[in-house]
């Protein structure tokens, strides 16, 4: 199997993993990969349940083993005692074969609201025809929003915030007045999400209500 036809989708991939091995990284490695995935930040902890799976799909020969281990391109550890370092970036991952994926509730982390490139492509062009403009140097996006008077304006921000922490999801505003600026992006991704998407779908409804 060429890696190129090797599936990226992890439900796949767990599909291709034998029971009894999956059985046993889960039940060797669940604590591991709960305490790892624990310390990393959201939206990478998918990468870090690959690593750390990985890791234990490749474990330190025990004493009565050989003593020989596969070299890595790069020292695979979880050794507890090293700081986690989180990374958001794009891996490749290769040499799928002896590998378990372990499959978060991908909504529990900001992996299960990344935009895929046609549905940013999408969300970027409804958003411009709406009057919000990107900031690319943060990949976040913006609108200003001018109201008949103060009060309007604060009762737009009122029903924002209670849709933002329902959705434990926040705008960064500023408002002067009848005027309202806000930015969206998403913290923990540092990067525009469908939280982002949702969020600003409802501002535009709510500046009209
Ligand atoms: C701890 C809390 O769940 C997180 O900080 C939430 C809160 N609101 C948020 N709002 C935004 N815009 N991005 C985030 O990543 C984010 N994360």
């Amino acid at each position: 199997m060429q890696s190129s036809d090797v599936p990226t989708d992890p439900a796949v991939l767990l599909s291709m993993v034998p029971k009894q091995m999956k059985d046993r990284l889960l039940s060797d490695s669940a604590s591991q990969v709960c305490e790892k995935a624990k310390q990393s930040e959201g939206c990478n902890a998918h990468q870090n349940l690959l690593d750390l799976v990985k890791d234990s799909a490749d474990p330190q020969p025990s004493s009565s083993q050989s003593t020989e281990t596969p070299k890595t391109e790069e020292s695979n550890t979880t050794d507890s005692s090293k700081p986690l370092k989180v990374v958001c970036e794009e891996r490749n991952i290769t040499g799928l074969e002896n590998f378990t994926l372990q499959i978060l509730n991908v909504t529990q982390t900001s992996q299960g609201h990344m935009l895929t490139p046609e549905e940013r492509t999408q969300a970027i062009q409804e958003l411009n025809s709406a009057g919000w403009t990107q900031i690319p140097e943060r990949d976040a996006i913006y609108k200003e929003y001018i109201f008949r008077n103060f009060n309007q304006a604060f009762g737009f921000m009122t029903r924002v915030a209670l849709q933002a922490e329902k959705m434990n999801h926040h705008p960064e505003w500023f408002n002067v007045y009848n005027k309202v600026q806000i930015t969206l992006t998403t913290h923990d991704c540092r990067s525009l999400t469908k939280k982002d998407v949702k969020l600003a779908q409802f501002i535009e409804k709510a500046a009209t209500s």
